[in-house]
């Protein structure tokens, strides 16, 4: 099946004491049609960065250094910001963390999707009011002609991110980007909505990049996962595979500290020790390197690895596990 999305050897810099260092450093995936690729990793590991990268939405002082993202085969970084602005929330659209960026306070939730479906299809406001409707039914508004003339305050956090879900999907997006956008609702409302994302990618055939800290969701909505550190891709895989054979130990780290796949409701859960490297001072060699629980001297440390094949489709970024293979995934368990 030939991607709907890939990108090839993304860089993205910001400047940090007069030099540039990579938030984002040679990162590479495919997305096929009506595919759900989930992209993983702690804070500051740049998934947002990567993201906001696609639409060339990197934020100042920042700037995509090389790389391609290629959207059914011509790289957006190339178009004009015009041709871009019709890409952006008409074929790519987005979904944040939090509804009320994305909700005008002040105007109901009608005209806000009149207002973004007209922007994008030249048509009637009775043709824009329809579409509206359709959408909001779709994403679970049993009367969406009522629903349109509520205001934004008017809802709780869960049906705020139904409505950016709504507005997303407004003008039928080839590819949905999800940035943490179940991360501040409570467990049971996260659960809705990521199973909402789920049916109506399966329904309507779009495709998502959902991002996110938590990779105990992933089996949830995710075909296959990327799994990210410090800017840089690690493992990469099914969904399955890479949960039940996790060969990163960062990606076995963040398995252990998820909190969507503890059954032991209050107990602490083990995190990694340490932090996600600030930006332009990761050590040489592998990017995990200074928080790997079994990194080995003398070569962890000085060269960066390379991509190692794991099983179909499947790959890891790790000299241990290029040495040992699967038994790599039970060093730190
Ligand atoms: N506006 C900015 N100016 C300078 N550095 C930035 C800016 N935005 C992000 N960065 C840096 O880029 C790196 C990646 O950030 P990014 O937001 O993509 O991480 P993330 O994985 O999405 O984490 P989070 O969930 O916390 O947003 C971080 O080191 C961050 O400090």
């Amino acid at each position: 099946m030939s991607a709907l999305l890939q990108v090839e050897d993304l860089r993205v810099e910001f400047p940090r004491g007069g030099r540039a260092a990579a938030a984002v450093d040679g990162v590479s995936f495919e997305l096929a049609a009506g595919e759900c690729l989930a992209i993983v990793g702690e804070s500051g590991s740049g998934k947002s960065i990567t993201c906001q990268a696609l639409m060339r939405l990197v934020p100042e002082p920042g700037r995509i250094a090389s790389g391609r993202v290629l959207f059914e085969g011509e790289d957006l970084l190339q178009r004009s910001e015009s041709e871009l602005r019709r890409v952006r929330g008409g074929e790519i659209a987005m979904v944040f963390q939090d509804p009320s960026s994305t909700l005008n306070p002040v105007f109901t939730v009608g005209h806000q999707l009149i207002d973004v479906i007209r922007t994008h299809w030249r048509c009637s406001r009775g043709k824009a009011r329809e579409r509206a409707q359709e959408v909001l039914a779709q994403v679970g508004f049993p009367d969406p002609a009522a629903r349109m003339k509520a205001y934004p305050g008017e809802l709780s956090g869960g049906l705020k991110q139904r409505i950016s879900i709504a507005l997303a999907l407004a003008c039928k997006p080839r590819v949905v980007i999800c940035d943490e956008a179940t991360t501040n609702l409570d467990v049971s409302i996260q659960a809705q909505i990521v199973e909402l994302l789920r049916r109506l990618k399966d329904e309507l055939g779009f495709s998502i990049v959902f991002i996110t800290h938590d990779i105990g969701l992933t089996p949830h909505i995710a075909d296959r996962i990327l799994v990210l550190y410090a800017g840089h891709a690690v493992e990469e895989g099914p969904v399955r595979q890479v949960l039940d054979s996790p060969g990163h130990p960062y990606t076995v780290g963040l398995l252990h500290a998820a909190p969507s796949l503890s059954s032991e409701r209050g107990v602490a859960l083990p995190t990694i020790p340490g932090t996600v490297p600030p930006l332009g001072e990761l050590p040489p060699g592998a990017p995990f390197v200074s928080r790997c629980p079994v990194a080995v001297a003398g070569e962890c440390d000085t060269a960066e690895p390379g991509w190692t094949a794991a099983g179909p489709g499947h790959r890891v970024a790790c000299h241990r596990f290029a040495h040992d293979g699967t038994k790599g995934t039970t060093w730190v368990r």
